[in-house]
């Protein structure tokens, strides 16, 4: 497709706007539905298994992440049933310690390039912050959108710096790390926005389109991950090309897990609900999950203190 910025314009605007009332009468409708016994005995693995282990404060040091790390691959030492994560997701100098730790095992590395969460620095500095991270072994690259650029309506910018960051992701000598942009819903201007900066990502090479930095409220609302997977179901429609999707930010509960779960199956379908596919990026909610699912197993919930924190 054309990249100019009026190309780029005409495009997005001409994208059908989202029915507000709708999207929140199909939110309201699917959180009606419950999961029951055995199926949720493999949502909530499932669920588990599409976790990317969040952490992402200026105090975290290695040894937060190294026990992040342990907890990712054995969530439950005492259930060796549990499945590990999807990832665990870091800022870029943290890579190597997560790297390290986690070597030779399926969970993933994703870190949140781009001068993260605000992206406010010059493209020169956001792409040697992800060369680094890719070259230290993020399998997965967590890039900011210039929200100021999209807000300016200045989508050329954008969509070039989506294309610059996927061409650092590249590896000569192996796989390329995965891209998920995060668009910052909670600063995009409604539910248009959301649906134009969701095509705007994935023309530019997104492999996943990520709701949240988890810095900004609201963040990974039911309805703008609703309206973000219609816009992977209708461009894959278009397209043929599949792009996952990461809820981030504020997902606590199991209860909000199986809501999304839902939220994907009845919306994009049954080949998002794969974690190669569809994540969640939480920093406190696998504990829950590890709960909910002991319950199921045992009958009775452990004690608050029985799991390592988060
Ligand atoms: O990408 C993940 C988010 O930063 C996690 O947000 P949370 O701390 O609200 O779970």
């Amino acid at each position: 497709m054309a990249t100019g910025n009026a190309a780029l314009r005409a495009f997005l605007h001409g994208l059908p706007g989202v029915d507000e009332a709708g999207v929140h009468a199909r939110v309201a409708d699917l959180a009606t539905r419950s999961v029951k016994t055995t199926a949720k005995a493999h949502a909530i693995d499932l669920a588990i298994r599409m976790v990317d282990l969040t952490t992402l404060e200026g105090a975290d040091t290695p040894g937060k992440v190294r026990a992040l790390a342990a907890k990712a691959l054995l969530p439950d030492p005492a259930d060796r049933g549990v499945p590990p994560v999807a990832a665990v997701c870091v800022y870029p100098d943290l890579v190597p310690v997560a790297v390290h730790a986690l070597r030779g095992s399926s969970v993933g590395v994703a870190s949140v390039a781009t001068s993260f969460p605000a992206g406010r620095a010059p493209l020169e500095a956001r792409l040697l912050d992800t060369r680094a991270a890719v070259a230290d072994g993020a399998t997965e690259i967590d890039m900011v959108i210039d929200r100021g650029a999209f807000l300016a309506g200045d989508y050329r910018k954008v969509y070039e710096e989506i294309v610059a960051v996927k061409e650092v992701c590249a590896r000569p000598d192996g796989e390329p790390a995965h891209l998920k942009v995060i668009l910052e819903t909670g600063e995009l201007a409604g539910y248009d926005d959301v649906r134009r900066a969701s095509w705007l990502a994935m023309h530019a090479g997104a492999d996943f389109i990520k709701t949240s930095t988890g810095k900004v409220a609201p963040a990974a609302t039911p309805a703008v991950t609703l309206v973000m997977l219609q816009a992977v179901r209708d461009f894959r429609a278009a397209t043929g090309r599949q792009v996952g999707v990461k809820p981030a930010g504020g997902i606590r509960t199991t209860k909000d897990a199986l809501r999304n779960l839902v939220l994907v199956n009845e919306t994009a379908g049954p080949d998002w609900l794969d974690p190669r596919w569809f994540r969640i990026g939480a920093s406190s909610l696998l504990n829950d999950l590890l709960m909910q699912r002991a319950k199921l197993t045992t009958g009775t919930y452990p004690g608050p203190d029985y799991y390592s924190a988060d």
